[in-house]
């Protein structure tokens, strides 16, 4: 279960002294999710999330917050964090950067299909509009640097054919980008997964888990939305009508340049190898912890959604 901070009922208690939130009536760890602590929080006024951040110091955190605050002015279901009776929204809680959001209605999709593809799709390019006039830029922690960073302290881990792999397509994205450096660029969730996302039925209840938002290109964010919600877990293959259904939804909203559309092929195998690199990271990191191991993500699964998209990443068609 992945609480890496445990609050007691007296910590809890004393946490929700300080917000306007009546009186705490019971608190549970939240075992999905791996960056984050997290806990359902219950109130007399309402239902609640606390989360600690794991992997940032307090400093760095109000970027994410005020991204999040962009978006919900824009009107978007996204949990803003609370203010507590110091007009702070921002503490530190056994000394993580904690905030309190609202608990939205719906819960996490088991799996995908046409329809949640087309909701997201069109959310997506929503997003990425509305992310245009966010004043403040910042580069993502694991963009370029990191993965040139990352790829090089794992190599020994791998296989000779990982390294391989690795190596090659982060080379054939670096020179692909010092050609066409100028690709629009936005405000970019960064890690919106399917299970980033609250649904209610067939409505699109909440985008939650901003804390890879960074300024970067909108077509990264799009494949690595369409890597995750679009494929196969078991092969890396493209399920074709989720694909269909997400693209032809996020292209009606959004137009795209021609020079983004040349960059799709690129941009689906830098966004599968960001994720495959991460987990790996991740996984070795915790290999000592057999406990911490097991809520580990399968790095696997996007190695071969980067394999599939070097045997073939497909155009980008505006579908009609
Ligand atoms: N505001 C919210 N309202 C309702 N449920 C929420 C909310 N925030 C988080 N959750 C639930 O808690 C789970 C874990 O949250 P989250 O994805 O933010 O954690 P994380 O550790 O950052 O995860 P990840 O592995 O995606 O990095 C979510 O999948 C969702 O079920
Ligand atoms: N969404 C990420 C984990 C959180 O960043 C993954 O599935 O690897």
């Amino acid at each position: 279960m992945a609480v890496y901070t445990s609050l007691s009922d007296s910590d809890m208690r004393a946490l929700v002294a300080d917000y306007y939130l009546g009186e705490l009536v019971s608190f549970q760890g939240i075992s999905g999710g791996v960056e984050n602590t997290n806990y359902f929080l219950t109130t007399t006024t309402g239902k609640y999330v606390v989360t600690l951040f794991e992997e940032f110091e307090l400093e760095e955190v109000p970027y994410f917050l005020d991204v999040v605050a962009h978006l919900k002015h824009k009107g978007f279901n996204v949990p803003a964090a609370l203010i507590d009776i110091h007009g702070e929204r921002l503490r530190e809680v056994k000394g993580r950067p904690a905030i309190i959001v609202d608990c939205f209605p719906g819960g996490e999709l088991k799996g995908t299909d046409e329809t949640s593809c087309r909701l997201m799709g069109e959310a997506l390019a929503k997003l990425h509009i509305a992310g245009e006039d966010f004043p403040e830029h910042r580069d993502s922690h694991r963009g370029v640097a990191w993965w040139h960073k990352t790829s090089q302290a794992i190599k020994a881990e791998l296989e000779p054919a990982q390294a391989e792999l690795l190596q090659s397509q982060i080379a054939a994205f670096d020179d692909f980008i010092a050609q066409h450096g100028d690709l629009p660029k936005t405000t970019i969730h960064g890690d919106l997964f399917y299970n980033n996302t609250l649904f209610e039925g067939n409505t699109l209840s909440a985008i939650i888990d901003f804390y890879n938002a960074c300024y970067s290109w909108a077509m990264y964010d799009l494949a690595i939305v369409v890597n995750d919600w679009c494929s196969d877990m078991s092969t890396g293959e493209l399920d074709q009508n989720k694909y269909r259904a997400l693209l032809k939804a996020y292209l009606h909203e959004r137009d795209v340049t021609p020079e983004e559309a040349e960059a799709w092929p690129y941009m689906l195998r830098i966004a599968a190898l960001r994720f495959w690199l991460s987990r790996l990271e991740a996984w070795h990191g915790a290999k000592h912890d057999p406990e911490r191991l097991a809520q580990q993500h399968d790095p696997l699964e996007f190695q071969r959604i980067l394999e599939a998209r070097v045997r073939f990443a497909p155009a980008l068609t505006v579908f009609s």
